[in-house]
């Protein structure tokens, strides 16, 4: 196949004469007559190839083609800086060759068409995608049709867009309608939406399995569309944490050329209901008050959550309970082995080798039914708990609640913050806006766990909640993102001159 796929020639940019190859996983082009000896070679690898036009052509401001029939267009994925210190903007690169004969043109684009199909498998073709009109700052239409629908198109997708009328549709129809002949299922929104496709999404998978939602015991069946997140949201965690950036063109991008990103989902069980299922925190204590407080000034916008945070931080409230988790492997990772989960993580890669041992493809997840070892209990007043399945980091916290935490890995970070006086509890806020490790505190606990907990009871200002209750279990990559985590090169840390006060060690990450 690769000797099938390899093309060498001359072609020309405008006046100048580049000698173009595709070859095994790239396609590069080098001038050729440049006097100046540094000779640029362009590189692109073919799965970042986002579509070949016959012609020349431009799709922005908007789709034209000038068809002469000795030239192609080549579109891919091109990165730049975002200017903060995580993630790279993808934008969709162009170059215009012209062929000396018709002939070879048709071979380029042949050959390049091949080669993409090779590639990237997993690149859909028919994409179900939900707008929420109402999510954010009310963009989500002109942001899906301004920026990504040309993209979709000129990658040759096509897309059956329900702009939502009601919170839960998107949730009900994924849980209803048929859904044969979609690769993945798109929402344009932010993190309330995302969670009813992941709900929508888990929910049909298990229906269709004949499996038990509502039974902690039960190893949850993989689904087998992939969701993509446009962001549009006022929090759009979820995808920060997974692509690195809040930025809908390269979102849209990673879609388009079928990246694929497992991940952990944890699942809330009170007596023998599912009460949720969630991705990135679980809090209780502060974090579930500020959410709380935050639903009723939901007319602030995304304000509520600076007002509500500080509004709960005064009420200075502490909470008496018990908390049980089932640790997990200290000898594969730990939350304070100042890693990160990057792009092709190891660590997540060796968890995908067990669950799924004999294919790359998502069958079941038997090997995950398993969960040996002994429980661990801790009782006290805690200013909050949290469960993460990921760093959960977002704009304001670019480290995030568990710098360490990673995506597919099977497991979560149990944050225990116990009483403490109002200043120290400000401290910990404070340093997960900076890169101060906020778990070296003497009243800060972190445990990488797979459980939580067997039992759960809270005390709030001397009220019991017997509602909370709960059993959370961490699913191992129960869904797939189009989303690849985030790129190493994008990782440098803007650490400047406070390099060895670095949470992240800095050199480990460069
Ligand atoms: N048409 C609609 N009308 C009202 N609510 C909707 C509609 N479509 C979706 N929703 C709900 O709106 C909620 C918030 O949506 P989304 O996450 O897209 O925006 P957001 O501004 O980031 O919201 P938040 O920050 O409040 O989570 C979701 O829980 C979703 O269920």
């Amino acid at each position: 196949m690769e000797t099938e796929l390899r093309l060498e020639s001359s072609l020309w940019v405008g006046n100048k004469r580049y000698r173009a190859v595709l070859s095994g996983w790239h396609f590069n082009w080098t001038e050729v007559d440049k006097k100046n000896r540094d000779k640029k070679t362009i590189s692109v690898p073919v799965a970042e190839v986002v579509g070949v036009e016959e012609g020349r052509v431009e799709i922005l401001p908007r789709k034209s083609v000038e068809d002469t029939d000795k030239d192609f267009t080549v579109f891919y994925v091109k990165r730049s800086s975002s200017g903060s210190s995580y993630g790279l903007l993808w934008r969709l690169g162009r170059i215009q060759f012209s062929c000396p004969s018709r002939v070879l043109r048709d071979q380029w684009t042949k050959h390049l068409r091949t080669a993409l199909k090779t590639h990237s498998p997993l690149r859909p073709n028919r994409l179900l995608v939900f707008i929420n009109p109402f999510g954010g700052k009310k963009k989500g239409r002109k942001i899906y049709h301004s920026l990504v629908a040309p993209l979709f198109e000129l990658a040759g997708i096509s897309s059956h867009v329900i702009v939502t009328e009601r919170a839960n549709q998107a949730r009900d129809h994924l849980l209803k309608k048929d859904l044969k002949g979609f690769d993945g299922v798109v929402c344009v929104g932010g993190d309330g939406m995302f969670s009813e496709i992941l709900h929508g999404l888990i929910g049909r998978t298990q229906q269709e399995a004949g499996l038990s939602e509502n039974d902690p015991t039960v190893a949850l069946q993989p689904c087998p569309l992939h969701i993509g997140i446009i962001p549009a949201g006022s929090t759009d965690c979820v995808c920060y944490a997974t692509v690195g950036v809040i930025d809908p063109v390269t979102s849209a991008l990673h879609i388009i050329i079928g990246d694929s990103q497992p991940l952990d989902v944890c699942s809330v069980h009170q007596a023998s209901a599912l009460m949720r299922y969630s991705v990135s925190l679980l809090g209780y204590g502060f974090y579930g008050d500020v959410l709380a407080e935050s639903e009723k000034h939901r007319w602030m916008g995304p304000l509520r959550y600076d007002y509500s945070g500080t509004m709960v931080y005064l009420s200075n409230r502490s909470y008496a309970g018990i908390v049980q988790y089932l640790p997990a492997d200290p000898l594969l990772s730990s939350p304070r082995d100042r890693t990160r989960c990057l792009s092709g993580c190891s660590v997540c890669s060796r968890t995908t080798e067990r669950l799924f041992p004999h294919s790359s493809v998502y069958t079941s997840c038997l090997s995950f039914c398993a969960f040996p070892g002994e429980w661990v209990s801790v009782e006290g007043r805690f200013r909050c708990v949290s469960l993460t399945c990921m760093s959960s980091s977002c704009p304001k916290s670019p480290l995030g609640l568990s710098p360490s935490a990673h995506l597919a890995d099977g497991t979560g970070d149990l944050i225990l913050v116990w009483d403490t006086h109002p200043l120290g509890f400000l401290k910990f806020l404070y340093r997960h806006t900076s890169t101060q490790d906020q778990f070296d505190l003497p009243f800060v606990e972190v445990h990488r766990v797979k459980r939580v907990p067997a039992k759960s009871v809270w005390n709030c200002d001397g009220e019991i909640l017997s509602s909370t209750e709960i059993l959370c279990r961490i699913h191992g990559q129960l869904v797939r993102l189009y989303a690849r985590g985030i790129e190493e090169g994008a990782a440098v840390h803007n650490c400047g001159k406070e390099n060895d006060k670095c949470q992240m060690g800095c050199t480990l990450i460069k």
